[in-house]
């Protein structure tokens, strides 16, 4: 149970349920690979939801067929309380995507794409508050070809919400943006939150995922490993800090789940000041990777080693 949500999110209904969900895909010289194994996942109403997860983990996969894309092979898939590759064309209303591949539009102007595609929906946003929200206030009459890289990818995020949608899908939708402009669009994304919208999220920013993510879902060889809260995620085992201070030997570094006490020890009760001292506490972008190499260790290595044994075991209370 996750006790960072607010009341009103814990009360949620959900809006994604996924059970037991399986995909494979069928390889060209015979046989079949898997990308999603016996997946299980619940995402409430309202919460913003990052899916991590390594090259080839699955994600893609998964977030494809929670739009409808994809049929899965197996597996019970509700996303509003539809199927979501049976769904009648009202469900596309509800559901916006940002998908990994940039637009294609041709010669359309920025406003005129976005016109194109309000008038799908029933509840439209205006197109000019979308255009000023994705930051490309003064684009709408400049043709979507000569668009930057990272503008396009903006389009993308404007065509995405357009529709008003009740549960907005994100695959990695900051590739390529520069550092203000992803800041701009995290303040997009808190905003779409805090008016109710249910967001799914894959990143490979892990500092975008913290941001933003009430919960955050680690897959890999598509299975999920971990989940939590971005504070909670991994577990207690995997959030020991560090303490670090050079001697007269080098840098030293000791994992401790008391660092005050060493600290004071190293101080001798504050009387002298150790060089370079420092408490150091796992990011989640060293959390994601214990996670991740916590699991291909397990994978790869019949006889793990001593100190892969340990942290083995330090991280599978967090693993599913
Ligand atoms: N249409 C397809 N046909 C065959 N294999 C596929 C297809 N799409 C994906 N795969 C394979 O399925 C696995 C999962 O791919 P998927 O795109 O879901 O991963 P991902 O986690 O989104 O990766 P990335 O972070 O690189 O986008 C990969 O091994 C990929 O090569």
């Amino acid at each position: 149970m996750n006790t960072s949500l607010s009341p009103g999110q814990r009360q949620a209904p959900d809006a994604i349920t996924v059970r037991g969900l399986n995909k494979t895909y069928g390889l060209p010289k015979g046989g079949t690979l898997t990308a999603v194994d016996q997946l299980d996942l619940t995402i409430r109403a309202g919460e913003t939801y990052a899916l991590l997860g390594p090259n080839g983990a699955g994600k893609s996969t998964t977030i494809e067929i929670l739009e409808g894309h994809r049929k899965p092979d197996s597996g019970e898939v509700m996303v509003l309380g539809t199927r979501p590759w049976k769904a009648a064309p009202s469900f596309r209303a509800r559901i916006g995507i940002v998908l990994q591949e940039a637009t294609d539009s041709g010669e359309l102007r920025v406003s005129e794409a976005l016109r194109s595609l309000a008038s799908c929906f029933p509840a439209p946003r205006p197109v000019d508050d979308v255009i000023e929200a994705v930051g490309l206030g003064g684009k709408g009459g400049v043709r979507i070809s000569t668009l930057s890289g990272g503008q396009r990818r903006r389009l993308d995020v404007a065509l995405g919400i357009i529709g008003n949608p009740e549960v907005l899908f994100l695959d990695e939708p900051t590739t390529g943006f520069d550092p203000e402009a992803r800041r701009q669009f995290w303040d997009l994304i808190r905003q779409l939150s805090s008016g109710g919208t249910t967001i799914v999220l894959t990143t490979h920013y892990l500092d975008e995922a913290e941001q933003l993510a009430d919960r955050i879902g680690v897959i890999n060889h598509g299975r999920l490993i971990a989940e939590g809260s971005p504070q909670e995620i991994g577990g207690p085992g995997l959030r020991v800090p560090r303490v670090r201070w050079r001697d007269a030997s080098g840098l030293r570094e000791v994992v401790t789940e008391q660092p005050a006490s060493l600290v004071a020890s190293l101080s001798d009760g504050g009387a002298i000041e150790p060089a370079e001292l420092a408490v150091v506490r796992p990011s989640l972008e060293d959390i994601y990777l214990q996670l991740i190499g916590a699991v291909d260790g397990a994978e790869n290595s019949a006889e793990p080693s001593a100190a892969r044994s340990t942290e083995a075991s330090s991280v599978s209370g967090a693993l599913r």
